[in-house]
Parts: C-alpha cells; structure tokens; sequence
C-alpha cells in the first residue's frame, strides 16, 4: 500500500544551497552513526549531479578515518574512464579531510560484471551494514541507482527480498554495463536521500509518485520500500 505522499520534497534556490543541504544531512548521519558504533558508511551515487555535493562533503568535520564509501552503482569501466563512477569520487569526495575515509569501489577490472560480482561481493562485506547513509541520484527515464527499464536483471535488483547485496546489470539506456547495490541494501539505510535538480527531474518524480508500473519507472522501487516518505532534495 502507497503512503499517501511518498516523499518529503525539500527545495533549494539553486545547486550550491542544496550541495551544503545535502552535505549537512549526510554529515550528520556518518557522525551520529560514528558516535553510536566507532564506524559509519556512505554509498553515494556518480552521474553528473553529485559534483557540488561531493565537494562540499569533502570538507565536513567528521573523523574521516571511522567513515567507509562506497558507490550506489558502478558503470563497468576503469577508473582511467570518464564514465567511472569511482573516480568521480576520488577526484571530488576523497580530497582534504575526506581523504582519510576507506573507500571500497565495486569494479574489480575483472572482464565483466558478472565475473567480478563475486570479488566485489567480498569487498562489500568490510561495510559497516545498514549503510548510514545512501544518497540516490535519477536519471529522467526513472532509473535509480542502476535500476534501469527494461534491465534484464531489473527484477532481482529491485526484488524488496533480494538477500544478494549486488547485482550485473545490461541494460540499453545504461550504456556499458554496470554493477548496482541491490534495493533492500539501500532501502535499509540509516538515512536515504534523493538528490535531484531540474524541472524535468520534477516532472518525473511526480509521475512516478502516481501509482503505476515500477518496471516503467524503477524508482518507485524505491518509493514503495523506504521506509518513511523519501527525503527528496531538489533545486530548479
Ligand atoms: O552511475 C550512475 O549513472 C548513477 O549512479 C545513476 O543512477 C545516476 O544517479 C543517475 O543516472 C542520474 O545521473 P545524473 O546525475 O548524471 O543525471
């Protein structure tokens, strides 16, 4: 059964105001995490739209060193690509005092995802489980994480009783293939965050927050799982 209103939409004059929102939220929760347990993890999302955000985190005081990352999804690329989502982390998270956080990347430089599920299945297992934060991005066909339409793998990666952390996923849209966490790994997280910015963004957003098919917008996966409405940060 939907909720009423699946999400809590927090908006933001433009992307520097929500990058510091965000930044403070997700802060919050390594520290509260860190103060509870002595360690905290955070699974971020690569794409385009986390830059800001990433840099104003770099920054935050948090006792870095008790802080392991990791990635939402991978694109299944070196981190000599473009497209690699961990070295958009490396280049704009993991500078300055963010620098002593342990970062754990999914891709393995085995040929495939398939063949380094296993190798990048065992990393994960170092990650202080429930993520204390999860910050998801979207793209504007609906995808979430690397839960694509008309993914072969979509239903084992959205399935709300997946027990495989990970999963391969080819997909059209996807462009290489890649390797996502699977829903219940996100959807457990201390702190679950939508980022995303733009009218467009919005629009499908709205659409997916009428009921309909998830396989058409997969992030209603993610909408019909959390475990509270979403927190959503968007800015035009
Ligand atoms: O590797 C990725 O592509 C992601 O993790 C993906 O799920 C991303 O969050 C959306 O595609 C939005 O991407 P943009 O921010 O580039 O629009």
């Amino acid at each position: 059964m939907r909720r009423p209103s699946p999400i809590a939409l927090a908006t933001y004059a433009d992307a520097a105001a929500l990058a510091r929102a965000l930044a403070a939220h997700v802060a919050e929760a390594l520290r509260a995490r860190i103060a509870r347990d002595g360690t905290a993890s955070l699974a971020v999302s690569g794409g385009r739209t986390p830059v800001r955000f990433l840099e104003a985190l770099s920054g935050a005081p948090i006792d870095w060193s008790r802080v392991a990352v990791t990635l939402v999804d991978e694109r299944w690329v070196p981190e000599s690509s473009e497209r690699s989502n961990a070295a958009l982390v490396r280049r704009h998270l993991l500078d300055g005092p963010a620098a002593a956080a342990r970062f754990v990347p999914l891709y393995t430089g085995d040929p495939t995802p398939e063949a380094g599920l296993a190798a990048a299945e065992a990393r994960i297992t170092s990650l202080p489980a429930p993520f204390s934060a999860v910050v998801l991005g979207m793209g504007d066909d609906g995808h979430t994480a690397s839960f694509f339409p008309g993914a072969e793998a979509l239903a084992d990666a959205i399935d709300p009783a997946a027990t495989a952390p990970l999963v391969a996923v080819r997909a059209e849209a996807a462009g290489e293939p890649r390797i996502t966490f699977t829903l219940p790994r996100l959807v457990s997280a201390d702190t679950l965050l939508l980022h995303i910015e733009g009218m467009g963004k919005r629009a499908v957003l709205e659409r997916a927050c009428a009921p309909g098919d998830v396989a058409e917008l997969p992030i209603r996966a993610v909408l019909d799982n959390a475990r509270a409405p979403l927190d959503v940060l968007w800015c035009p």
